[in-house]
């Protein structure tokens, strides 16, 4: 990498963005204290002899901050004021001409959409890429739409694969509507699928140049990156050491223990269905949970920081609920709260697909949990289909591998609930053989899994989130098995009520006795 080049945050400017009054180089100052690392002036409209003044003015602060200044667009401005270097889009003048002008030590980085673009710029002896566009922006208008962090994981993965055809480094951001609440779930999104590299960083223009406090803003936006960046969450998971079978069994034992024996008693908030909400509520309490059922968006903000988990269900999803659900997905984003997301019926109809299209599109989840047929509808396989909300078809040659992939293409673990019930987090991947077919004739108690997920999975975020769901998988099938076991048990009405109850009255010994965890890969 150049010297001094650091992509983690990049703050693009635009000063028509600027409280009146404030000058650009005072944003910037602030910025940088808050931890900006590389500044690009974009000047969209400004005249040639205007922009070489905020140029200069601008690079007395990155210059005392020690920081490269580079120019939008304008090789002549950036030569003008001895710039670190030019940023140029695919109309700007070609790369090669870029270089020729400004020479080797110079830094000039190049937007690009497509993998083609990507692949050129870097032949033609790019120093970074700025992938765009990743969200819907407001900043300026984009040719072509959002391409979303998946999107930019396949220009990402094709830039890398060509630095290392031909020997070069590459380095790269996204841009386009990226803030403090989706960065974490960017940078992860846009990991490698093969071996989890990372963008370099994120570049941003309303986020910092619109707020109150750029410093402050900046300050958010690091500690977020500095957080994917190290996290070890499951997208870091292909470098970690599988897990085995007696492993995973201690862990479930002791995260359940925490919860059962109230050493920690996670708050798990709901965002779901009409039909299932008091079940959900009680499980989560029977548990060792508490539970809060709050789903209007004017509530999110305040809500967010007292919150151990959030359950999302689409089960009866309604506009109002969308928006809660968008409230708070954000909110959990920016305070690093484990999100599970049940999708409910998600294949039945389009307006299901797209609303969870969306959430994970925009937010990402930790854990998601869906029957067979829910699973292949995200996963996009015709092997099973819906019927309502129930899964028909004659079942998965290879479930395995289905949520192994899911969770790998997601970036979070996977649930694929059944009559054996399968877990993965994209490298280990285990089967729950516990449970009992009463299950199948109540409403809810797939909800309810999702529910015992969000509350075993807040305590283990960092790393073993998939011991956290193998905990709620299998806590809810031994209490199924106990509850159908019992005499007072009749049929589906006496086990609703019975089922709680042993949600209750699990315990450790029972849980160490009684599961029945294989690994399958
Ligand atoms: C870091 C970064 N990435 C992309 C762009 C977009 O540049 P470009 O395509 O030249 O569009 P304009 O910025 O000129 O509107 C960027 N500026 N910075
Ligand atoms: C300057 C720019 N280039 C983009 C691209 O897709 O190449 S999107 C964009 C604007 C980004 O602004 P904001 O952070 O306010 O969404």
């Amino acid at each position: 990498m150049k010297q001094n080049l650091d992509l983690t945050l990049y703050l693009v400017t635009d000063s028509q963005m600027a409280p009146a009054g404030k000058p650009l180089a005072q944003i910037v100052d602030e910025a940088i204290q808050g931890g900006v690392t590389i500044v690009q002036l974009r000047e969209k409209t400004a005249e040639t002899g205007d922009f070489v003044r905020t140029a200069l003015e601008v690079k007395k602060v990155t210059s005392k901050a020690g920081i490269p200044l580079l120019i939008n667009d304008r090789v002549d401005v950036a030569q003008a004021v001895d710039a670190d270097g030019v940023h140029i889009g695919q109309d700007d003048l070609p790369i090669e001409e870029a270089r020729r002008i400004l020479g080797d030590n110079k830094i000039i980085g190049v937007s690009v959409q497509t993998a083609e673009e990507a692949e050129e710029a870097i032949v033609k002896g790019a120093d970074y890429l700025g992938i765009g566009t990743c969200y819907d922006t407001a900043t300026k208008y984009v040719k072509v739409g959002p391409q979303g962090p998946q999107g930019v994981r396949s220009v990402w993965e094709h830039a890398l694969k060509t630095g290392q055809r031909i020997n070069r480094p590459v380095h790269a951001v996204t841009i386009g509507g990226v803030n403090s609440y989706n960065a974490v779930h960017v940078l992860i999104c846009t990991r490698t699928l093969a071996d989890n590299v990372s963008l370099d960083g994120l570049a941003v223009v309303s986020a910092i140049m619109t707020a109150e406090s750029p410093k402050t803003a900046a300050k958010l936006l690091r500690s977020q990156i500095s957080f994917a960046l190290e996290s070890s969450w499951v997208a870091k998971q292909d470098n970690s050491k599988p897990l085995g079978v007696s492993r995973a069994c201690q862990a479930i034992a002791t995260v359940f223990d925490n919860v059962k024996s109230g050493k920690t008693t996670p708050l798990v908030q709901h965002i779901t269905n009409q039909v299932v909400i008091n079940d959900c509520a009680n499980a989560c309490l029977a548990l060792g949970g508490s539970p809060i059922m709050a789903s209007d968006p004017v509530e999110q903000h305040d809500l967010a920081s007292a919150v151990s988990s959030l359950v999302i269900n689409i089960g009866t999803v309604s506009d109002h609920q969308i928006a809660g659900m968008h409230a708070a997905m954000r909110e959990a984003r920016l305070h690093n709260t484990p999100i599970v997301i049940d999708p409910v019926g998600v294949g039945t109809t389009p307006f299901r697909k797209q609303v969870v299209k969306e959430l994970l599109r925009d937010y990402g989840a930790h854990v998601i949990k869906g029957n067979a047929g829910e699973i292949a509808a995200l996963f996009g396989s015709s092997e099973m289909q819906m019927r309502g909300v129930d899964a028909v078809g004659g079942g998965f040659k290879d479930p395995a591998k289905v949520v192994r992939e899911l969770s790998r293409r997601e970036r979070c673990v996977v649930v694929m609930t059944g009559k054996v019930d399968y877990l993965s987090d994209g490298v280990s991947t285990f089967a729950v053989h516990n449970g009992h077919s009463l299950q199948g004739h109540i409403t809810g108690s797939g909800c309810m899994v999702g529910t015992a997920l969000g509350t075993f999975i807040h305590q283990v975020a960092n790393g073993d989130l998939l011991v956290g769901a193998l905990t709620g998988v299998v806590a809810i099938n031994l209490a199924a098995e106990a509850a159908a076991l019992r005499s007072d048990v009749k049929g589906p009405g006496t086990f609703r009520a019975a089922f709680i109850d042993e949600m209750y009255n699990l315990t450790v010994d029972t849980l160490l006795k009684n599961m029945r965890v294989e690994r399958v890969k």
